[in-house]
């Protein structure tokens, strides 16, 4: 097992030297073709029943797929019925072309065009494998032998639209499956072989897909495959070249769009990767991907979860939580310093009204793929004081202020490394609650009155009300000054509390349905010498910021007992 590596080839690079795919970028959207139904199909364990298969293809075309391979309806009953019932139902929009499969052999041929009967506009895909291994292994012929199937497919193909009875707008597709396996001379070869016999023109081109069937080298040398086939095929202009992406190394998405550079012009594939095996391309990721770089993909994605609903119910696959742009944690950041950036980014954007998305470690706007109420940061021990602030202010609406993020932080991974995993928003604020709502009160005020008088030509606030220590001794006390805090400030001394010193201070409005109200956030000095924070709530404003006052007061004292 040791060398067990050795029993494999590498794959040989391509002889491209003034490739130009490296050079190019991606500027718009490729013709989709979904295959969800057909090799997504093929792939799962249970096959999709008639009505999954009709729920999916109407969430494609909803979506704005144009092209859409519904099945291979000579392999089966099932297979011929459900494509029957698309057209006999008219499922089928009008500006929708249905793709059949179909292998290069003569009965499956005759049973497909019998299956497409009435439909309006329909792509016969037909194939057969050319790569050098199933040529040894699987059909023990030379590359003239595999020409033979593929040729005689499609003459068979030819006669029978030439012959066809009906209104159908019949175009065609030939894959060289297993193109990726191929000797690139031989996959050109035998597509023109092909071209001829179907007599292909620019009006009326042939769609060449040339499958990764199985994903066995890097994108680049994909790429270079695909560059290579379109510089040397006759005929060019007469053929639309597709590519069908497979999965096998991981690296499905990053081949496309490396085939997109090097000129492909259509993308099969199937939404979140479903296919055989590893699976096929995933068409979320790529579409996706050229939004967030300012490129329109001509597919809604907007509300992704109802796609990823329809998806696993019909499919019945589970999506990951790390899957580009719909896993469920996609959207979060648990570490520190990651939800600090995305916390500044967001606001960023707020606050400058941007254009743009600038939001550092969030590629998209999640609202963008309808996933606005998710929370994109999650505490745990991991997290930091801004997302911590930042849960505060988007699940419950308090704005903490800056100075006061280092104290509610601490107090959050006090309590995450205690439970030793994340905290719910629920919990968070009770975190909050316990430690600035519903702490011991030492002081509380019984009763108060603020108010504005002039004296001078000066307008001066005056607190007056009783102050009850330790829930028995009750204290009047009164104090005047340019604001509701000093004024309280100079009450409090006059009853032996004179050692906190205020240091900061902020408030914004809450409102919780129709009832609004005021939060402040005191910052004192206390006699230890420690900066610590107190809040205050209440309808009115003045009051608010005493209450601050007296609880961050009363947060200390409980603290020093
Ligand atoms: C990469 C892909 O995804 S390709 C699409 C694959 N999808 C599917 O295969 C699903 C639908 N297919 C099926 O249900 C079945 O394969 C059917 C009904 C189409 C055909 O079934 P069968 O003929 O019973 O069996 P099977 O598929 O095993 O056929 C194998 C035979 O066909 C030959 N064959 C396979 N592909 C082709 C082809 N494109 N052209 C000619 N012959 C072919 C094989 O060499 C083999 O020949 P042998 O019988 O002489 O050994
Ligand atoms: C039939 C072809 C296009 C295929 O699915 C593949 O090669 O992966
Ligand atoms: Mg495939």
């Amino acid at each position: 097992m040791k060398e067990g590596y050795k029993k494999y080839i590498p794959f040989k690079q391509i002889d491209l030297p003034d490739r130009e795919w490296p050079t190019k970028v991606i500027t718009k959207a490729p013709t989709w073709c979904s295959v969800d139904l057909r090799d997504g199909n093929q792939a799962l364990i249970d096959p999709m029943n008639l009505e999954e298969k009709l729920e999916f293809f109407h969430a494609l075309c909803d979506m704005g797929f144009k092209e859409i391979e519904i099945g291979f309806p000579s392999a089966s009953e099932t297979e011929y019925e459900i494509c029957r019932e698309l057209i006999e139902g008219n499922h089928i929009p009008d500006d929708v072309t249905i793709q059949v499969l179909v292998q290069a052999r003569e009965h499956l041929i005759k049973k497909t065009f019998e299956a497409i009967k009435g439909a309006k506009n329909v792509i016969v895909h037909f194939y057969n494998s050319t790569s050098t291994l199933q040529r040894k292994v699987v059909f023990k012929k030379d590359i003239d032998g595999i020409i033979d199937i593929a040729v005689e497919g499609a003459k068979l193909i030819k006669e029978l639209t030439d012959n066809y009875d009906g209104d159908t707008n019949i175009r065609f597709e030939y894959s060289p499956e297993s193109f990726s396996g191929t000797e690139m001379d031989n996959a050109v070869k035998i597509c023109e072989k092909v071209m001829d016999v179907l007599e292909c023109t620019p009006e009326n081109p042939i769609i060449l897909n040339l499958p990764n069937t199985v994903e066995m080298c890097t994108p680049n040398t994909y790429a270079d495959q695909i560059e290579y086939f379109i510089k040397h095929l006759k005929n060019r202009e007469s053929a639309i070249i597709s590519v069908h992406p497979h999965n096998d190394r991981g690296t499905g998405v990053a081949a496309t769009e490396l085939a997109l550079l090097a000129g492909a012009e259509r993308v099969e594939g199937t939404l979140f990767g479903n296919g055989e095996r590893t699976g096929n391309l995933d068409i979320v990721t790529v579409g996706l991907n050229m939004y967030t770089q300012g490129v329109d993909p001509e597919l809604d994605f907007s509300n992704l979860p109802k796609l990823k609903e329809i998806f696993e119910r019909c499919t019945n696959m589970k999506i990951g939580e790390r899957q580009p742009y719909i896993g469920e944690l996609v959207f979060t950041a648990f570490s520190g310093s990651h939800q600090d950036a995305i916390n500044k980014g967001v606001k960023y954007c707020k606050d400058t009204n941007s254009d743009y998305w600038e939001v550092p470690y969030i590629p998209i706007d999640p609202a963008d793929v309808g996933r606005q109420y998710e929370p994109i940061i999650r505490i745990n021990s991991q997290s930091g004081k801004g997302g911590a602030a930042y849960v505060m202010e988007h699940n419950f609406g308090y704005e903490l202020p800056k100075k006061m993020h280092p104290e509610f932080g601490a107090l959050v991974q006090v309590k995450c490394d205690e439970l030793g995993r994340e905290l719910v928003p629920k919990e968070l604020f009770e975190v909050f609650k316990d430690n600035y709502l519903e702490h011991p009160q030492k002081y509380v005020i019984e009763n108060s009155r603020i108010f504005e008088e002039s004296e001078n030509g000066k307008e001066y606030v005056h607190f007056k009300g009783t102050i009850v220590i330790d829930g028995t001794d009750k204290r009047n006390t009164t104090g005047v000054g340019n604001g509701p805090i000093d004024a309280f400030f100079n009450a409090i001394k006059k009853i032996g509390i004179d050692q906190y010193k205020f240091r900061s201070y902020s408030q914004h409005a809450i409102s919780e349905g129709s009832d609004s109200q005021a939060v402040s956030y005191i910052e004192l000095e206390t006699p230890e010498n420690k900066r610590i924070f107190g809040v205050g709530i209440d309808h009115n404003v003045n009051y608010s910021s005493i209450l601050g006052v007296l609880n961050a007061i009363n947060r200390n004292e409980a603290e020093d007992k």
